[in-house]
């Protein structure tokens, strides 16, 4: 028994971040959305209970640092299941680029899983499982459009955005975002834009959408990597309706919702960076 899924790519409307919790994690409240740029995923059931692994781009572990990897294991050991898989990522989402790649791999591996193995594991428990592996997985199992709260993993699903075409920019720039998170100084008199971004978006109202793109770790990611904020400033040039970094970056993306102007984007942006995504929003 075989399934092939696709993984999309997320990026972050507004990411409100709200204090440091005891965890060491920090509450956070983010409007998240997927977008048309994925890996496909595709799982092959093995009646060992071998885990195997292989991945297109050359980079990536293929051992247990691997999401993928991760996510089938621990579905394998909570539900004492006795058969295995092979897994294979076409990967086409950039790595470390905030575009939750990895945990969009995991989420594809615990659905598709679901179903090989037959599980029948209902899309909350299994997004709550998502969760161990890290704080985006929740919102990759659900897919589409959510208020994400708590340390992320807390998804409420909301209608999907106005159309538009998303222009992703990822400078070559390796980061950490625990270590993002670590220099983040939570600002408690900054009023959080999140709750405003869902009206926006259920609403239909996409100059609001537009005016209302919010990352707080924004200006800590932009203050260490100063290519970032260059990627930022070419986009505006560019004449995107608004641009922001998406998660903890590095991918810049602008919203632009005149096709006629998509390419005009797309163009300036590749005269400066290799990895220029010119897609929809899902
Ligand atoms: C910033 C965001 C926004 O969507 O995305 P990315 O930039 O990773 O795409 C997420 O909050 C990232 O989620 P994810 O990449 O799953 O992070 P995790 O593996 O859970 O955590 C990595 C590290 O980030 C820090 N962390 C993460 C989430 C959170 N709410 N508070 C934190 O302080 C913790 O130090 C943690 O050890
Ligand atoms: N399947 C996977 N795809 C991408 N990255 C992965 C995967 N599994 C583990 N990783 C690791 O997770 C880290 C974060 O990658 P990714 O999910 O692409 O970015 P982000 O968390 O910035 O959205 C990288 O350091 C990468 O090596």
């Amino acid at each position: 028994m075989k399934c092939s899924l696709r993984a999309p790519a997320k990026i972050n409307l507004s990411l409100d971040v709200l204090h440091k919790r005891p965890d060491n994690f920090h509450e956070v409240a983010m409007v998240m959305t997927q977008v048309d740029l994925a890996d496909r995923v595709e799982l092959t059931r093995s009646e060992s209970s071998q885990i195997r692994l292989s991945v297109s781009a050359g980079l990536l572990p293929e051992d247990h640092r691997n999401l993928a990897i991760q996510a089938a294991r621990l579905l394998q050991k909570r539900y004492d299941v006795t058969a295995g898989a092979s897994i294979f990522i076409d990967k086409k989402i950039p790595v470390a680029a905030g575009l939750a790649g990895g945990s969009s791999d995991a989420a594809a591996v615990l659905k598709g899983l679901n179903e090989l193995w037959e599980l029948n594991i209902p899309l909350e428990k299994l997004a709550a499982l998502g969760s161990e592996i890290g704080s985006d997985v929740s919102f990759c199992v659900h897919g589409g459009t959510a208020l994400a709260t708590g340390r992320g993993e807390v998804i409420e699903p909301i209608a999907a955005p106005p159309a538009a075409w998303v222009v992703l920019a990822k400078p070559p720039v390796g980061l950490s975002t625990g270590d993002i998170y670590k220099q983040m100084k939570p600002n408690p008199e900054k009023e959080p834009v999140s709750n405003k971004m869902v009206e926006a978006i259920e609403s239909g109202d996409y100059k609001a959408m537009c005016r209302l793109l919010s990352n707080d770790l924004e200006s800590v990611t932009l203050a260490s990597y100063p290519e970032v904020r260059q990627i930022k400033d070419r986009m505006i040039e560019s004449g995107v309706d608004a641009a922001l970094m998406s998660g903890s970056g590095p991918t810049v993306f602008g919203l632009v919702e005149k096709e006629s102007r998509v390419h005009r984007v797309y163009n300036a942006l590749r005269g400066f960076c290799e990895d220029v995504h010119a897609v929809r929003l899902l």
